[in-house]
């Protein structure tokens, strides 16, 4: 015990969708502790699913701010708020003193597609789309937090005049460690749609389009890597935390999992979580009006690229309890009997509105191109997993990636578990699959980046930082023959995708 007192270590916390996940990473980048928290299972008094609650209008997506939920979410600290949170005592639970600091308590989630209308008035207020992406990184996304706001800003007034300052699940996460608020980092803060991601400054005209008064309840953006201050003494009073320990600032779970798998240039990092996301580190910015630039969280100089598919893991588990009798183990053994290409099966299955692309439903083809109701069970489950990997290939590559022969795949997340599900991955994508030795990437670049922060003073370079860490692991390597049953699959699938959507949109006007 005395012993792990004197352990020199950093921790990494991921808020994520369903859980809150935290590493303990010593000074020679071992892990040596990891736990969580599961809403649904272990805070059942809030009543999620999945970690969230869907509205009646299948569009809105929020979560208990006392629970605590996931980035693109926003926190909304009621006027005077600070002050409660600067002189807690050790004595009471943090959830007990703090019911009262909130002017919104239930938060919209990274999932929430409820702001249609804020998104096409922001776009407007810029100059449209094209404009927005090349200021912020991204056309409008529902999701993201400027949309989020103006829609609590038109709806409830009130409430917004009340609130003092808002914070990103990761800024209100520090916050808490810090007692008092925290500042939004440059990374988690591109998810906006109001950070100028090259001058890294708030956009003045879309805070302007946003709300009134917005700067001041947001405060200044920081560099990833900086020290926001020390523990708050409720922590070192509560649970022993050394008055010394210093809080880098929290950052968004992508950014934080491109810190953990130590991308390089060239690599391509799928994360297969409650959401699926890919991520790729970028040189220079390249924004689209699909899928995100944001400012790298361990390079102040240089950008990642990030494609985030909200019918990931909850999709594969709906399609694991119909088709495989709720078991993953029946899952895999669907995947090892169908052959590759599927004998030209191919499906789309979006049971939530889709973020890339917009599509909502289940679509299931023939190898005719004939739209069919229903697949066999073994056919319904490679469907899926191919369908999901096909579509992150095509987005991937319209932003500009191209698979080389150097080309690593680095997964994380829940699904990388699954190496069925990864040799499917190595399969469609023609290149090479790893995973570094916990699942858990984002907390374990949270501690990373907590080692990177104290030794910015020193301008040591992340890559120097994290030298130390274990190589990642190679799990799946691509089928020989691979490369032509997808090269076609893939067309098609391309094609598909493109009739699936002009039949949700209706005719162009
Ligand atoms: N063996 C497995 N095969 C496929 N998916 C799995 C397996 N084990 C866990 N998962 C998926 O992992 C998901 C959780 O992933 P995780 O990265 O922990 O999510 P988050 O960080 O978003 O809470 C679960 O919803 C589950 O569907
Ligand atoms: O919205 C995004 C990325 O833009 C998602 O990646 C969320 O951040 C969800 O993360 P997980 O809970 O799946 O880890």
């Amino acid at each position: 015990m005395a012993e792990r007192a004197a352990r020199h270590c950093c921790l990494g916390w991921d808020f994520s969708t369903q859980q809150v996940k935290v590493v303990a990473v010593d000074a020679e980048l071992s892990v040596f502790y990891e736990d969580s928290v599961h809403f649904d299972r272990d805070l059942v008094e809030f009543g999620t699913q999945g970690g969230v609650h869907v509205h009646k209008d299948g569009l809105t997506v929020t979560s208990p701010v006392l629970m605590w939920v996931q980035q693109h979410g926003s926190v909304y600290w009621k006027t005077g708020a600070s002050q409660v949170l600067t002189s807690l005592s050790p004595d009471l639970p943090l959830r007990e003193q703090l019911q009262a600091c909130f002017s919104i308590s239930n938060c919209p989630v990274w999932m929430d597609s409820s702001t249609a209308a804020q998104c096409r008035q922001l776009e407007a207020a810029v100059g449209g789309a094209q404009a927005l992406s090349l200021l912020t990184g991204s056309r409008a996304y529902e999701r993201f937090t400027g949309n989020q706001i103006a829609k609590i800003y038109q709806q409830n007034p009130e409430a917004y005049s009340h609130t003092e300052r808002i914070s990103l699940v990761s800024s209100f996460a520090a916050s808490l460690f810090l007692g008092s608020y925290s500042p939004v980092d440059y990374s988690d803060g591109s998810g906006m749609n109001l950070l100028q991601i090259q001058d890294k400054v708030w956009s003045q005209a879309c805070l302007g389009a946003c709300a009134p008064r917005l700067e001041e309840k947001l405060g200044r953006p920081v560099p990833s890597c900086s020290i926001v201050g020390a523990i708050s003494s409720y922590f070192v009073q509560r649970y022993g935390f050394p008055p010394e320990c210093k809080v880098v600032a929290f950052t968004g779970d992508n950014p934080a999992s491109l810190a953990g798998m130590r991308l390089e240039e060239g690599d391509i990092a799928v994360s297969l979580g409650t959401s699926d996301t890919l991520f790729l580190w970028l040189q220079e910015p390249t924004p689209a009006l699909e899928g995100h630039i944001f400012c790298n969280p361990v390079d102040p100089q240089h950008y990642m690229a990030l494609l985030c598919f909200k019918n990931g893991s909850l999709m594969r588990e709906k399609i694991r309890d119909e088709s495989a009798s709720g078991s993953w183990s029946k899952f895999s053994k669907a995947l090892q009997s169908t052959g590759m290409g599927n004998s030209g099966n191919l499906g789309f299955y979006f049971d939530v509105m889709e973020i890339t692309p917009e599509i909502i439903g289940r679509h299931r083809f023939t190898a005719e191109n004939h739209e069919v109701s229903a697949f066999p069970q073994d056919v319904e489950i490679r469907a899926l997993i191919e369908g999901q990997f096909m579509a992150k290939k095509i987005h991937a590559e319209a932003l500009g990636y191209r698979v080389m022969p150097k080309t690593k795949i680095l997964a994380t997340g829940g699904a990388s578990h699954n190496r069925d599900i990864l040799q499917v991955l190595a399969d469609v994508f023609g290149a090479p699959v790893y995973v570094i030795d916990t699942a858990n990437s984002a907390c374990v670049g949270s501690a990373y980046r907590a080692f990177h922060g104290l030794a910015a003073g020193t301008d040591m370079p992340f890559a120097e930082i994290v030298k130390l860490a274990p190589n990642p692991r190679l799990v799946a390597t691509p089928t020989p023959g691979a490369s032509q049953v997808y090269e076609a699959l893939l067309q098609r699938y391309a094609m598909l995708e493109q009739r699936v959507l002009s039949q949700t949109r209706g005719p162009p006007e």
